[in-house]
């Protein structure tokens, strides 16, 4: 048993509970989801490195932006509202050496966006690594319930303020600088109740390929992570309970993902030790997709 299986035992399933605000807030969760595990030993692979991460102040990204630190690297965090949250990343970060700052405010709005990479760039000095990482969902049983407003809505924070982030970062980043995104396992094997946030997981995947070849010639590599059932905010804050029931059991590996399963495969793809792998994906599903 593996040290995550041994920590969460969620083999059973979660415990399904509602937050009644979307973004979630990771201390309303029980339990708690793991976002850093003992057996991650930080061995300089990011050192001095600055690393800007959507999303960071919790689930998926905070276990990253916490592992990035452990690495070395200082971490910027971009986050809609959740101070709680964030801080107590942000204090977990520092413990580390290295520093952090924090950014709140809606990535849908494109100044915002530029102006936090500036904010970065001059606090920081630089910008080496964008995980592009933030996104929303809201249900609907049908195509037809998807008001444009929401369409509009889950397209501009999911993907066109990840637009707006690559475009204000390349300017700052040189050979050996990466990007990295965060799609979903349903841009492959689709999601009929999730089918506009699933649409912008789909077109994420579209835009790394085709923005790792534009940079390919400058050594910038650009790759992404497309998660499975993952045991984070986002769940309580948007599946309803009985959608919860079977989250992630049914995986062949019989568990729900926990943001910990996250933290190596970001930092490899930060790193020196992915040098030859652009434009892919890695997929954490627990076995319940497999392929490219
Ligand atoms: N939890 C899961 O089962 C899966 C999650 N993912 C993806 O993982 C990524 C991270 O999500 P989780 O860690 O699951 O949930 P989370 O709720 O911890 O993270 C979502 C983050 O997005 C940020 N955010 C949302 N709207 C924003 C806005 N308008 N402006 C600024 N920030 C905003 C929130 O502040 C929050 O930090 C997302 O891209 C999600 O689509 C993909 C597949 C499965
Ligand atoms: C699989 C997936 O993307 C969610 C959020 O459920």
């Amino acid at each position: 048993m593996s040290e995550l299986d041994k920590q969460t035992l969620m083999s059973d399933g979660v415990k399904p509970q509602t937050q009644d605000k979307q973004p979630g807030v990771e201390s309303e969760m029980t339990p708690e989801p793991v976002y850093e595990l003992e057996s991650h030993v930080g061995s300089g692979k990011l050192k001095g490195k600055v690393a800007l991460v959507t999303g960071g102040d919790s689930g998926i990204g905070r276990a990253v932006a916490i592992g990035y630190a452990k690495e070395g690297a200082h971490v910027a965090i971009a986050y809609l509202d959740e101070h709680d949250d964030a801080e107590k990343t942000k204090q977990r970060i520092e413990q580390e050496g290295v520093n952090c700052t924090l950014h709140a405010g809606d990535i849908a709005d494109e100044s915002f966006c530029f102006n936090v990479v500036e904010e970065v760039v001059e606090k920081h000095g630089k910008l080496n690594i964008l995980v592009n990482n933030a996104a929303r969902q809201e249900v609907k049983e049908s195509v037809v319930d998807i008001s444009a407003e929401q369409l509009k809505r889950t397209f501009d924070v999911n993907f066109f303020a990840m637009v707006y982030f690559t475009k204000a970062a390349i300017p700052h980043m040189e050979a050996g600088d990466t990007l990295i995104y965060t799609s979903s396992i349903n841009a492959y094997v689709g999601n009929p109740s999730l089918i506009d946030y699933t649409s912008t997981k789909g077109a994420i995947v579209a835009f790394v390929r085709s923005v790792a070849q534009e940079l390919a010639s400058k050594g910038i590599r650009v790759n992404g992570v497309a998660p499975g059932p993952i045991w984070t905010p986002l769940i309580p804050a948007t599946l309803p309970e009985d959608m919860q029931e079977s989250f992630g059991v049914s995986s062949p590996l019989g568990r729900p993902g926990q943001p910990a399963d996250h933290v190596e495969p970001y930092v490899l793809l930060a790193s020196e030790g992915s040098a030859y792998m652009t434009g892919q994906f890695i997929h954490i599903n627990g076995g319940m997709y497999t392929s490219s």
